[in-house]
């Protein structure tokens, strides 16, 4: 392994107690493309010079050299050379440390050389590898938490021509092994943590293993904008030279194999380009305001932890501090336990957190419905509107609601820049007001389900629209509302088509009900009949116990339904659950609870 490119004296002098943003992402695959799983806090940098958006949308390159990129890797280059003129820049913070560009693009190289096993000097066993130590495509299977090396084994796989495979640590080994033999992957790189694990899995899948390189983090106290000593500034250089003496990756070769959660079936390999990636990043930088930025991952989600994390970036009546959060995203179940953290803290407390969360630029919410109680009385404690929108492995996001304007409660907004969205009725014709398929076309799209010709065939319409399996609406104002998953939230009864979404935001305006899926279970009279499955609120819970109570009846919920719902949308069967299965996602997985109920 190449010796690290500075002594700690020069890195001493190096770093900036920085500004830029910070991001998590609860899921590794999800690192660069969407923080869609718990939460993503980012703060801006004190330079106003933005990332991407402040170049054109062709050009997104850091701005130094005004030459269009077309890869990701093109625009972390150009950003690395620009740290080296300006001084040392933090790109990610984890764990209290920070890692600057400079760190992991060595960590790169070095994940690289492990790849192509440069270090011994021998012809790598890698499956795929060219004689130029190119690996064309190969497959690197990555299992660490979201961290530097994490993003270095990403760096080191693309550096070498190779496709990442982020393997989600929440796998059961069964489903690893299933990800693992369907991409075909050639070598697995884990951190240190699961090297036990992920070595035997490796072995029984004829894999090669190697651990992860750790990336060496930039001293607290550090300086800020410092320019580079001479001595980084040569190595800069050297590690520069390194990686222009590698095998160009091209836009539409790919990069990333991202396999589905499966809400729907067995998890498919979702294969995206270099291009795809470079585009999303764009997209979403022009339509959410980010910012040149610092990623702060929090690798295990705590409600202590986040309220904590944006108390100590605004402490009340003191300035805010130097690596303030300024934007969070989570799904929906995420706010949920937030509040009722929250709501367990004595007064000052709550003004605390209320004060901090007041703070932050951009708090948003996706990945399942946000039911309106909770979007209400979050506006309520933090003061912000959640910012909704729809995203799917396939394309990462495509409509979403303003970051200015409007956001529309129970919609998840418009087509983001450069994304084109449209609804395909059963017939196969186009619709402007109805219900129907959306249809989805966009930069950011995926190239092809991996090894499935007619799967993916199957999911393009002519014109490169892309149906997402959703049911949705549009309303006046061209803001989407989704209906469901139509082959688990669209139920047929008695002849009508109705969305179990549509009950479910209804049902939780109910005083008794904390959580609830709404589903339709076979019946030969309707086709289908309702069934809700109800999580009730802890105090009913107390209260109904003592008594052999159940917390609400059937009967009850109906008559309260009554002037809420058609009578055809009220459910007719009804179970009390303590608690609702959920996925990492905090999705629940109706086709499984079908399969339970019909028992
Ligand atoms: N804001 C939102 N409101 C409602 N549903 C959403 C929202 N954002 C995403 N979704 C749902 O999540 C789906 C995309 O999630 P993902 O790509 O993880 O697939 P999945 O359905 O969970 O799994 P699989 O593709 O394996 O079936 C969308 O198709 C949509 O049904």
């Amino acid at each position: 392994m190449r010796a690290r490119p500075w002594g700690r004296g020069a890195v001493a002098r190096l770093m900036t107690p920085f500004n830029c943003h910070t991001a998590h992402a609860s899921s590794p695959h999800l690192l660069l493309l969407r923080s869609s799983s718990y939460s993503l806090l980012l703060r801006p940098s004190r330079h106003r010079r933005q990332f991407a958006s402040d170049s054109s949308p062709a050009s997104p390159s850091a701005g130094s050299t005004g030459q269009s990129s077309h890869t990701f890797m093109e625009v972390v280059r150009e950003v690395f050379k620009h740290s080296s003129a300006h001084g040392a820049r933090a790109a990610i913070r984890a764990d209290q440390k920070s890692y600057g560009f400079v760190q992991l693009i060595s960590s790169a190289l070095d994940v690289h050389n492990i790849l192509c096993r440069k270090k011994d000097g021998d012809d790598s066993s890698i499956k795929g590898i060219d004689g130029t130590g190119f690996l064309r495509g190969a497959r690197i299977g990555i299992v660490a938490k979201p961290s530097a090396e994490f993003v270095a084994g990403i760096f080191g796989t693309w550096l070498s021509g190779g496709v990442a495979v982020p393997l989600a640590l929440s796998y059961p080994e069964v489903e690893l092994l299933h990800v693992m033999n369907d991409s075909d992957i050639s070598m697995v790189l884990s951190t240190k943590e699961h090297h036990e694990i992920m070595e035997s899995i490796s072995t029984k899948c004829s894999t090669g293993y190697s651990l992860l390189p750790s990336v060496e983090s930039i001293p607290p106290k550090i300086e800020s904008q410092e320019p580079l000593s001479s001595e980084l500034t040569s190595s800069v250089s050297s590690l520069l030279a390194e990686i222009d003496s590698l095998k160009k990756i091209e836009g539409n070769d790919p990069a990333l194999i991202l396999y589905t959660s499966g809400t729907t079936g067995k998890p498919k390999g979702v294969v995206h380009t270099h291009k795809g990636i470079l585009s999303q990043v764009q997209i979403l930088t022009e339509a959410w305001g980010y910012q040149r930025s610092v990623v702060e991952f929090m690798p295990k989600f705590s409600v202590r932890g986040v309220w904590q994390r944006w108390r100590e970036s605004y402490p009340s009546g003191v300035s805010k501090s130097n690596n303030a959060i300024t934007v969070f995203t989570g799904v929906p179940t995420v706010y949920t336990r937030l509040l009722q953290g929250y709501d367990t803290m004595n007064p000052d407390e709550q003004s605390a957190c209320s004060y901090a969360a007041k703070q932050l630029r951009l708090m948003m919410c996706g990945s399942s419905a946000l039911p309106s109680p909770l979007m209400k009385r979050w506006e309520e404690v933090t003061g912000h509107r959640l910012l909704e929108r729809y995203g799917m492995t396939e394309f990462v996001m495509a409509l979403s609601n303003p970051l200015h304007g409007p956001r529309k409660e129970g919609t998840v907004g418009k087509p983001l820049p450069r994304v084109e969205a449209k609804i395909i009725m059963d017939d196969g014709t186009e619709t402007k007001a109805g219900v129907g398929e959306l249809c989805i076309r966009s930069p950011s799209l995926f190239r092809e389900y991996w090894k499935r010709p007619e799967v993916t065939e199957e999911s393009f319409i002519d014109g490169g629209f892309f149906k997402t399996g959703d049911t949705v609406t549009v309303d006046e104002d061209g803001y989407f509302k989704i209906l469901g998953r139509t082959n688990a939230d669209i139920m047929k009864v008695g002849g009508y088509k109705l969305s179990a979404l549509e009950i479910e935001a209804v049902l939780l305006e109910h005083d008794t009900i904390l959580e609830c899926a709404v589903l339709g279970l076979p019946d030969e009279a309707y086709g289908e009949v309702i069934c809700a499955i109800i999580v009730a609120k802890e105090d009913v819970k107390e209260r109904a116990e003592p008594v052999s109570e159940p917390a609400l009846t059937l009967q009850a919920l109906t008559s309260w339904s009554k002037d809420k719902l058609a009578p055809y949308k009220i459910p007719t069967r009804l179970y009390l659950w303590d608690s609702l299965p959920r996925n990492a996602m905090g999705k629940v997985n109706k086709k499984e609870l079908k399969k339970l109920l019909q028992v």
